[in-house]
């Protein structure tokens, strides 16, 4: 089929990518004609495994293209498939100004019947609001429909999550509309659940908001266990064989943090007001998460009586490992606090500098400095203390034994329980890290 995508951002670029891949004939469109370039160049304008290769082999093929163009893109389109952002706005609801300049973009220029798929995460019902606008402002005589798409990858394995899919969920109000995306994604393979618009939406949300609430439940437990003397890596590896809690997701550390899950969690509690609910797990899960992302760095202001010309090593910057997305990262929480205390800052990351480094300029901020280094060698030799904010496998590899040659004071804040307390006890670390009582500090 003749599709076109709007937005090439992780679901966009990848949507439009993997449907090229599986026999369809892709428009890419963005508004950033900087994004088009790198793409038509070859260059993914994102860092996701496996993508630049995929698209270099479709652009080849001549199955997908890039355009500013939106126009051509979308007036012969079968099917529309929308990926721009919903960001959160500032009382936590979802902004849906580009789906509705989209939308504008759509209603204005479709020439033949097609399919608008709502791909972006959006408040429940706001399909059906899209519907409306674009038949309000249709302008040739033609039919339209609009369809919920939901997206569930993730990013760092955003190829892969979506050829190996658990499930597609579609969601529409017709036959026609069902049939057209059951056909799109016919080659894929993959389990399709087929839903109401409105149910798409929510499984959506749903599925993020209980991911999240997995995550706050586990930190909140952590926190528990470090004042009660249990080991919550023991606790989660306990709990992870009852396959009605599954594995995954149990991992406690320094918060949830990404494009999705904290814009996700405030917008489905900000709906449930405006319908007079109190969503009360989600706003607790949002509580705990907040707390949790500084819980390190407080920990910390116990234990120093200053942090003012220290050096401070910190490893990891983006808000997971393979991505260098830094989007609600925990070291947007922390190193402001830093800087604010004073500490000359040594930042290691593989890929998260250069984005950090636009909103954090080398040199001095603030009462503090920071400095980007290219090892995690170099942040750490005399340095006084370490906060570990994402489990990159170039850190996890840094053993314990190094902390201690290479740091002025062996003092190591870990927010991803890289390592196991006695093998940095033995090493002769001071470790502190989630859920896990430091058997040194009593
Ligand atoms: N990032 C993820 O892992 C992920 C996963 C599942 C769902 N989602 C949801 O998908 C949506 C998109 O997220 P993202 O992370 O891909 O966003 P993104 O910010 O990476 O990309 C959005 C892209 O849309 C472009 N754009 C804006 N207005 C446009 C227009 N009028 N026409 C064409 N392009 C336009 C932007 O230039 C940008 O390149 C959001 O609703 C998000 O919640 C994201
Ligand atoms: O046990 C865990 C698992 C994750 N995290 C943190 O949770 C955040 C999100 O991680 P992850 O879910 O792997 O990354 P995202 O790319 O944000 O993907 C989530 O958000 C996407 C956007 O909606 C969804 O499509 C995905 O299904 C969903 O996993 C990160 O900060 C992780 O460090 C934990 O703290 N503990």
């Amino acid at each position: 089929m003749n599709i076109a995508v709007a937005g090439t951002g992780y679901v966009g670029l990848v949507a439009g990518v993997c449907f090229a891949e599986k026999g369809h004939k892709v428009t890419c469109v963005d508004v950033d004609v900087n994004k088009v370039e790198l793409m038509k160049a070859g260059i993914s304008p994102i860092y996701e495994t496996d993508l630049e290769e995929l698209m270099r082999k479709n652009y080849e093929a001549g199955t997908i293209e890039y355009t500013t163009n939106y126009i051509k893109a979308y007036e012969y389109a079968d099917a529309i498939f929308i990926g721009v952002g919903t960001p959160e706005r500032t009382d936590g609801s979802a902004d849906l100004s580009y789906i509705a300049t989209v939308a504008r973009q759509i209603a204005e220029t479709v020439r033949q019947d097609c399919l608008i798929v709502v791909k972006s995460t959006v408040p429940i019902g706001t399909n059906d609001k899209v519907e409306q606008f674009i038949k309000d402002f249709l302008v040739h005589d033609v039919k339209v429909e609009i369809a919920s798409n939901p997206e569930f990858l993730a990013q760092g394995t955003a190829v892969h999550d979506t050829l190996h899919a658990s499930r597609i969920i579609i969601g529409t109000e017709s036959e026609w509309a069902k049939e057209c995306l059951l056909r799109i994604y016919q080659n894929f393979n993959l389990p399709i659940v087929s839903v109401s618009r409105r149910s798409a939406e929510m499984i959506k949300y749903a599925s993020n908001d209980f991911l999240a609430l997995k995550i706050s439940y586990m930190n909140d437990i952590a926190n528990l266990c470090e004042l009660v003397d249990a080991d919550i890596e023991d606790v989660a590896k306990g709990m992870s064989f009852d396959d009605r809690i599954g594995g995954m997701f149990l991992k406690a550390g320094i918060g949830y943090g990404g494009s999705c899950f904290p814009k996700d969690t405030k917008a489905l509690k900000y709906l449930a007001q405006k319908y007079g609910y109190q969503l009360k797990t989600v706003e607790a899960a949002v509580d705990v998460n907040k707390e949790q992302k500084t819980r390190l760095f407080y920990k910390a202001c116990d234990r120093m009586i200053t942090f003012k010309g220290l050096k401070a090593a910190i490893l990891g910057l983006t808000f997971k490992p393979g991505t260098d997305d830094l989007r609600e990262a925990p070291s947007l929480d922390n190193i402001p606090l830093l800087l604010e205390a004073g500490a000359a800052i040594y930042a290691y990351d593989p890929v998260g500098t250069e984005n950090f480094r636009t909103r954090y300029p080398e040199g001095k901020n603030d009462n503090g400095t920071i400095t980007y280094v290219h090892t995690p060698k170099e942040a750490l030799e005399s340095a006084n203390i370490c906060f570990i904010f994402t489990e990159w496998n170039q850190i996890k590899s840094i053993t314990p034994k190094e902390y201690s040659l290479w740091m002025q004071t062996p003092l190591v804040y870990d927010g991803r329980n890289i390592y196991k307390v006695s093998d940095m006890n033995q090493a002769g670390v001071e470790y502190h890290s989630i859920g896990r009582r430091n058997k040194n500090i009593h």
